[in-house]
């Protein structure tokens, strides 16, 4: 993944998250005002007392007075401690919940070259592990700074203008030593932090391909290597973690040095100032108490900076992401002519890096209601022209156009609403077989559906299911064959009624008989929607016979075209392969 650069850093955007919540981190910021105002006050009264006490004028009732005083104001402290943390994470909830819509519509905006430079397995670690670790520093590291800031600032306060400014020097001499060794640790928290994110990326990569890819894994005898390279990977995930946690260990240690050294300082400047009598034994007190406070800072401190180290290791990863150029646009707005001809003139389009162009210069048009045939040896580049109508990618040179207008020209949705496109292998999703026929339409009626089953031919599998339409399938439900998943994805596209039906090698696992009865189907339906027109790509030819026009290609190129009489007569490549194919019909036949 690469890095961001004009991306907003982690604290503007975070800036920005805060100026528009203001109302939560302001009532939060008051409340943790409130208590560090009562947290520093507390010394201050235990002092008074302690004094009052040594003089003997403090007794009974009056005693119990002060002392529910400091009970109350540690209740208080509590209560607010309590709200803070509701009122603040409320808010780095949404910004994770934000964060994460986002990225959601942003991938769902981008095109298929986007997904084939980006693995599954990080782009899930984005949305999970990543997008928490930058919640954590809009929520715990923001309020913890913003409380530990304000401690530390009226603890010090405290320390010097409230009791003695020599005493409080002295003690802090130790501080910029922390200062540096907390700079030093952050610096490596950060390189660790990424590392720990990346390698939990690569793990969350592995569990994606090993679970999609299980049954090839299985059948290759291969499932102890990938669980081998999945412990491999776990370890690594684990030691980066477990490096992260060591850095962040760091501060602990630091802190502890630094608040002994400065409790030796204070002990010994105090005991000298108190035996010079210019500061008293309950002043002595509370400033030992108040350096005590200052643990809760410097801890603050470290978790803060380990937090924002993390977040911002997270964000270098998501902010390309959320950012990156989208490989498809939508910005066209024409609407489509009633007369919607699909003609690509000179088409041509070459793969980044490819040696050589995947289509070059290809003609052809389809009038509303004709069928076109496409065929050609594999790699011909029959599916990069499907490609290029779905707007997948965009040509190189040359155009297609419907009914005249370019394709960029026309809104995505309506392409898309044109189009529907019957993939190789298509997908089904985990839900009934009635719901993936009527994904494009999900108000269709039952009846619908199953008339659209049948027109695929896919109506008397689907009945001999256990639960009929209703059985689940994908992969939480059964398994259905590669023929049945490409008749229901037939399906799919009959009902969607879409005037453009593209079926792109999607009889290949279906039997001669079942594609016949198929293209039988698709033809009768001509009557019912005349305007609808249909590309079939096959390699078998007896798929694109009854097309009014078929192309070959080869290398790109369209090398013959014609109907499939005129094609015989070329006695060229279809000719051929046409001969070949029958003498193979009639051998599986004997
Ligand atoms: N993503 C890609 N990146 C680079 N080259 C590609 C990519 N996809 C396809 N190609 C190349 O483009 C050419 C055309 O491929 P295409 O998939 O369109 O062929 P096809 O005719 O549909 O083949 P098949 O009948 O096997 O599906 C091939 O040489 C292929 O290797």
């Amino acid at each position: 993944m690469s890095a961001a650069s004009d991306a907003p850093s982690l604290t503007r955007m975070l800036a920005a998250f805060v100026r528009e919540h203001w109302r939560a981190y302001g009532s939060a910021a008051a409340m943790l005002s409130c208590i560090a105002a009562l947290t520093v006050w507390i010394p201050r009264q235990v002092g008074h007392v302690v004094d009052a006490l040594v003089a003997g004028g403090l007794q009974g009732p009056a005693l119990l007075q002060q002392l529910a005083l400091l009970v109350a104001a540690g209740l208080v402290i509590y209560l607010l401690r309590v709200g803070w943390r509701l009122m603040l994470f409320k808010a780095a909830y949404r910004l994770g919940a934000r964060l994460r819509t986002r990225l959601f519509a942003r991938l769902s905006l981008q095109g298929p070259t986007y997904f084939q430079a980006q693995r599954t397995g990080d782009l899930m670690a984005l949305a999970t592990n990543d997008i928490d670790a930058v919640e954590q520093a809009a929520g715990e590291a923001m309020l913890a700074g913003f409380d530990g800031t304000q401690t530390l600032l009226l603890v010090l306060a405290m320390m010097t203008v409230g009791i003695d400014w020599r005493l409080g020097m002295a003690a802090l001499v130790p501080f910029p030593v922390m200062a540096l060794a907390f700079w030093w640790i952050s610096q490596h928290l950060h390189q660790a932090a990424q590392d720990s994110l990346t390698r939990f990326g690569d793990l969350n990569q592995q569990v994606q391909e090993s679970l999609a890819g299980v049954r090839t894994l299985r059948a290759l005898g291969q499932a102890p290597r990938s669980q081998a390279r999945f412990g491999e990977l776990a370890e690594q995930a684990a030691e980066a973690a477990f490096r992260s946690q060591r850095w962040e260990a760091a501060y602990e240690p630091a802190v502890g040095m630094t608040l002994g050294a400065a409790f030796f300082i204070a002990l010994a400047v105090g005991g000298w100032l108190v035996a010079r009598q210019q500061i008293t034994i309950g002043q002595l007190t509370a400033f030992t108490m108040y350096l005590g406070q200052l643990i809760w800072p410097m801890f603050a401190a470290g978790w803060v900076m380990a937090l924002l180290e993390r977040g911002r290791a997270a964000w270098t990863r998501l902010a390309p992401v959320l950012d990156a150029p989208l490989t498809l646009t939508d910005e066209g707005r024409s609407a489509l002519p009633a007369d919607a001809t699909l003609r690509s003139e000179g088409l041509t389009f070459t793969f980044p890096g490819a040696k050589r162009p995947a289509l070059e210069g290809v003609d052809f048009s389809i009038a509303p209601g004709r069928t076109l045939g496409i065929v050609g040896a594999t790699g011909a580049g029959k599916s990069t022209l499907v490609r290029l109508l779905l707007r997948q990618a965009e040509p190189d040179g040359g155009r297609l156009t419907l009914g005249g207008v370019a394709l960029p020209q026309l809104p995505l949705a309506t392409l898309r609403a044109h189009i529907a496109w019957v993939p190789q292998e298509p997908f089904l999703f985990s839900a009934s077989v009635a719901d993936n026929i009527a994904l494009a339409r999900p108000t269709a009626t039952p009846a619908e559906v199953e008339a659209a089953a049948r027109l695929a031919a896919v109506h008397d599998d689907i009945a001999r299911l256990p639960d009929g339409y209703a059985t689940e399938v994908g992969e939480r439900g059964v398994t259905l064959s590669g023929g049945q998943r490409q008749r229901v994805a037939i399906a799919r596209a009959l009902l969607s009624d879409s005037a453009l039906l593209v079926l792109d090698d999607a009889l290949s696992a279906v039997d001669t008989g079942t594609e016949t009865a198929i293209l039988d189907h698709l033809r009768e339906l001509r009557t019912v929607r005349p305007g609808r027109s249909v590309i079939v790509i096959a390699h078998r030819l007896s798929a694109v016979m009854e097309a009014d026009e078929i192309l070959v290609l080869k290398q790109g190129r369209v090398v013959e075209r014609g109907t499939h009489a005129e094609l015989l007569a070329l006695q060229g490549w279809y000719a051929s392969q046409w001969r070949y194919q029958q003498i193979e019909a009639s051998l599986e036949a004997a």
